[in-house]
């Protein structure tokens, strides 16, 4: 790794910046000082940057990006192919190995019908991995989402971390942990991204409020942006892209992002009957909304317009993960087409709801849903590097 260079964070946004440096991180900051309408690029960071990150005042796009980086160097390395030994007892029997696989995807078919289709185009070995991958992420949301939810504590989830490192160590305790470790022996994927996820799960256990975006975006990343990072080293990148690994790890996290913001913005009202408010409380303040405001559930000029600046914001992020689609795999490049169209669009409906999020739930319905897909398809197998390819030809 070189130590050479420096960390240049661009968050542009209108006509208003700010520039900040910090000479201890050999860092440029340019900041945004209205939230709703930042932009975030990452151009080139550095070893030396990382290392000074023991100062507290780091941002957590920061933070996160370090683990970005670590991903991406772990890629290029092509520290692949790790030989982990799958404990002999459980699974040496490429029977029961393909039963665990045929599982999870029978799970995903159940809970994620659009996205199971859409990784049929996958390489059969790469679509095992992410079904693999999707069934550890919906467990570990389901231990503070679903029916056992109130049982919930963080003992629970410090068990469930030492279960993971053990998956990792090739240790499975069930079928779906067993095709886990399969998965996790077979692509470069890392163990950091899942431990942050686990965290975001206690982060929700402790915490029903974000004081701002810095906080909200941590959130984001424990609990999405790390399948995006999850999800790379299998997906893989497209040979001839000339894109830098940094710059699709970027776009991928990117993805996550967006999709848990659309998330929240779309579960508002749902939220705040648990009694959560998953929106910063220094731009709510600054829109002059309330919590009240909010458990009240009425829509008025104050509240459209701070969903505008929220909606604004996730499609910014959207934006940042369109620059990383087309330089996955191209086989890859369908199934994150139609996830990004599909939850994008639920931004539009929350906008044709007239921001009623407190008690309509923005959806995109059946005949949207079948015509993302066709057009997922074109962008993937059409878009423009091939498009361009195939002119000069
Ligand atoms: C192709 C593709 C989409 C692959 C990802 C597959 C995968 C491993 C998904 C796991 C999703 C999951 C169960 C996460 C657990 C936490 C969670 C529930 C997050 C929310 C997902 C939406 O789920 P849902 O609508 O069911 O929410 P409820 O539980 O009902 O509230 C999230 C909003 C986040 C999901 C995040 C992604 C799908 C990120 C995808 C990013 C990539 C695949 C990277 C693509 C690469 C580039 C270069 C752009
Ligand atoms: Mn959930």
């Amino acid at each position: 790794m070189s130590s050479t260079t420096c960390v240049v964070v661009w968050v542009s946004c209108g006509s208003k910046l700010e520039n900040i440096t910090t000479t201890t991180h050999q860092k440029s900051v340019v900041k945004c000082s209205n939230n709703n309408n930042d932009k975030i690029r990452f151009t080139s960071i550095s070893s030396a940057a990382v290392a000074a990150a023991s100062v507290p005042s780091r941002s957590s796009e920061e933070k996160v990006y370090e683990v970005v980086l670590k991903q991406a160097a772990l890629v290029r390395e092509q520290r692949k192919r790790r030989t982990i030994e799958i404990d002999d007892d459980f699974m040496t029997n490429l029977h029961l190995l393909n039963a665990a696989y045929d599982r999870c995807g029978q799970v995903c078919a159940e809970y994620a019908k659009t996205f199971f289709l859409g990784t049929q185009l996958m390489t059969e070995e790469r679509r095992k991995a992410i079904w693999a991958i999707y069934v550890w992420c919906r467990r570990t949301d389901e231990l503070v989402d679903g029916p056992n939810a109130s049982h919930i504590t963080p003992t629970a989830l410090d068990r469930w971390e030492q279960r993971l490192n053990d998956v990792f160590q090739g240790r499975p305790y069930d079928m779906f942990d067993a095709a886990l470790s399969h998965t996790v022996s077979n692509y470069p994927v890392d163990i950091q991204p899942f431990k942050d996820m686990i965290e975001g799960m206690r982060m929700d256990l402790r915490k029903s409020r974000y004081n701002n975006f810095d906080e909200l975006y941590l959130y984001c990343y424990y609990v999405a942006g790390t399948v995006g990072l999850m999800s790379v080293p299998v997906m893989g990148i497209a040979p001839d892209s000339n894109s830098s690994t940094e710059t699709i790890y970027n776009a991928a996290l990117a993805l996550g992002i967006a999709n848990q913001l659309t998330n929240i913005l779309r579960d508002v009202g749902e939220d705040a009957r648990r009694g959560r408010i998953y929106l910063p409380q220094d731009e709510l303040a600054q829109a002059g909304l309330s919590e009240e405001d909010i458990f009240n559930g009425k829509v008025t000029d104050k509240w459209r317009n701070f969903m505008k600046g929220q909606i604004k914001r996730a499609r910014i992020f959207f934006d940042e993960a369109e620059k990383g689609v087309s330089e996955l795999n191209s086989a890859s490049r369908w199934p994150v087409w139609a996830s990004l169209l599909l939850y994008r669009q639920i931004l539009d409906s929350i906008e044709a709801n007239d921001y009623n999020n407190f008690t309509k739930r923005a959806y995109v319905g059946q005949a949207k849903k079948l015509f993302s897909l066709p057009a997922a398809y074109a962008k993937a197998f059409l878009g423009p590097p091939k498009l361009t390819k195939m002119i000069m030809r």
